[in-house]
């Protein structure tokens, strides 16, 4: 297949940060633990490939007979697909669960395909909604599509190396594709689509699946072209199941009912679709489908974080694999915010690391939490597996960088003058509630930089206190590289902009010429939990327990 351009090409690794700056215990850290887990590797290999996705929590449920797979598993190749419809101009973080399968799977010998729907997308799945999806221009679909397809051509690249370096050697023993079904839905005849897949189909079971009864009742109805769409999805399957050997699809929990129609779909043209010229491989004597040829389904679940939301999601917005959406700084940001209790679950669904050795990484980020060492690991690898393995390092540095701030991080190059060693960086950690819409000159009493809120005032009435915002993209530096950031005064920005300077969860103020304080800005929840103190904070409560 001809490989599309690279949409994300490694042009941007070459962001600056100066080595000497940088803090390095992370990443010799993280390369240590990488070249450790061989051995634990080889002991997981022992298990089979489908017991391996269910003790990491990659299972919700499986349409079929769970040890039929299991065993097919062990005894064959068996040929998967996970579809994806290009209704956004980028794929998601919540998209990576079931490729993760895939990638898995691949690494284990089996046959893979993932398609990218070309053709669906312009009708649109009503699976798990109530309203139908906007009409979108086809110039639209179309950038849609070739963006998704070269995002998806670029991480399984990216798989396929970060499977390497886990001790995969996929491309000798299995195959992967890429596909997109308007390559053969938009030759489909309706007449023999009719007549192939549709008389088969039975009206009952259709009106009785959840998507269309809600939608029918709670929501605003249904189109004739949604209640098709998953026989649509169901001709994929058929399509790919008869020439390129599918015969199980991974979806996310929603796509479970389409799954359920393909499955009915694909054994109904393997019973029925009799070519005269040939025998059909998958039929028994007796003309029925064999057992060990059955199409079977598998769920991922629908994530969520401990505190009960949607995984992947910053403050309602999508976390975006398109790095002119979501920037390699800021993917790298939000997993490294990721909460303590969520990050192993994480460490399971988005990594190759074995999980005997995922509970060693546990131990020692136990004995340290603050540190977040399985945060920057979670970090690293997933944006390996997104942006490669050149963008992962450089981001790890930016990120350690920050967090330690000195020259190189807050984007006054190492070519400074020697005074430059004198910058004064000082760290506060505050609950949300006391940044969140709130004047910045009280956050500066908050943050222990004012003694008191009328302080706080006056320092930034006299135009003396500065707040951190990302460069603008046109700000290049002499040297060529990205500056990180830029520093504007603090004048009547209103509380509610407050949130908008927040990178990677920390607000960076410098009061004065030199004097620059980094605020972390944690839940509250954490904030007590980790039992920290601010001043204001306990006054605060208080009001906040009598209104
Ligand atoms: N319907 C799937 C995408 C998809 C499209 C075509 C398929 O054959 C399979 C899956 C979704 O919306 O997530």
């Amino acid at each position: 297949m001809a490989r599309m351009q690279r949409f994300f090409s490694s042009a941007q690794a070459s962001r600056y940060i100066c080595s000497s700056c940088a803090r390095q215990s992370i990443v010799q850290r993280a390369q240590q633990l990488r070249t450790l887990h061989a051995s634990s590797r080889r002991r997981q290999e022992q298990k089979s490939i489908l017991s391996v996705l269910e003790e990491r929590g990659y299972v919700n449920q499986i349409a079929g007979d769970r040890n039929a797979l299991d065993r097919l598993l062990q005894t064959r190749k068996v040929g998967f697909y996970a579809g994806v419809d290009p209704t956004a101009p980028s794929l998601h973080l919540g998209h990576l669960l079931p490729l993760m399968v895939l990638f898995w799977l691949y690494h284990h010998g089996h046959n893979v395909v993932s398609l990218v729907g070309g053709a669906t997308a312009r009708v649109g799945d009503p699976s798990g909604r109530l309203t139908s999806r906007a009409k979108t221009a086809e110039s639209v679909h179309e950038t849609n599509f070739r963006t998704m397809y070269a995002q998806l051509d670029s991480i399984w690249d990216n798989a396929t190396q970060y499977g390497e370096r886990h001790g995969y050697q996929s491309e000798a023993t299995a195959k992967r594709a890429l596909l997109n079904n308007a390559s053969w839905l938009d030759k489909l005849n309706i007449l023999d689509f009719l007549k192939l897949m549709g008389n088969g189909m039975r009206l009952g079971a259709m009106l009785g699946r959840d998507t269309v009864r809600n939608k029918m009742e709670k929501g605003d109805g249904m189109s004739f072209s949604e209640f098709t769409y998953p026989l649509l999805q169901g001709w994929d399957w058929w399509h790919m199941y008869r020439n390129h050997g599918v015969q199980v699809q991974i979806g996310g929990s929603d796509q479970y009912g389409n799954i359920i129609a393909g499955m009915d779909a694909v054994k109904y043209i393997a019973q029925n679709h009799v070519e005269p010229s040939q025998q059909s491989p998958w039929l028994d004597a007796d003309g029925k489908l064999k057992d060990e040829l059955a199409p079977m389904g598998l769920t991922v679940p629908l994530l969520t974080t401990a505190s009960g939301e949607k995984f992947g999601k910053s403050a309602g917005n999508a976390v975006w694999l398109d790095k002119s959406m979501t920037s390699a700084f800021d993917l790298y940001g939000f997993l490294l915010r990721s909460s303590d209790n969520d990050v192993e679950r994480y460490l399971k669904l988005f990594t190759f690391i074995p999980t005997t050795h995922i509970t060693s990484v546990m131990a020692e980020h136990a004995a340290d939490p603050g540190k977040r060492i399985a945060q920057h690991f979670l970090a690293s690898e997933v944006l390996e597996l997104v942006h490669g393995r050149q963008e992962a390092m450089n981001t790890q540095k930016e990120h350690q960088a920050l967090r330690n701030p000195n020259m190189a991080s807050l984007g006054l190059g190492c070519k400074t003058s020697p005074g430059a060693d004198a910058l004064n960086t000082d760290r506060a950690v505050l609950p949300s509630s006391l940044i969140f819409d709130t004047p910045f000159s009280r956050i500066l009493y908050h943050a222990g930089i004012a003694q008191s809120k009328s302080e706080g005032a006056r320092m930034v009435a006299k135009g003396g206190v500065y707040v951190a915002t990302p460069a603008p993209p046109t700000a290049v530096r002499e040297d060529g590289g990205d500056t990180n950031l830029h520093f504007i005064q603090l004048r009547d920005q209103k509380p509610e902009e407050v949130r908008k300077y927040i990178m990677d969860g920390l607000l960076m103020l410098r009061v004065g010429k030199w004097k620059v304080r980094v605020i972390e800005v944690i839940e509250d929840a954490e904030f007590d939990g980790q039992k920290l103190d601010a001043p204001g904070w306990s006054e605060w409560k208080a009001i906040r327990t009598s209104m």
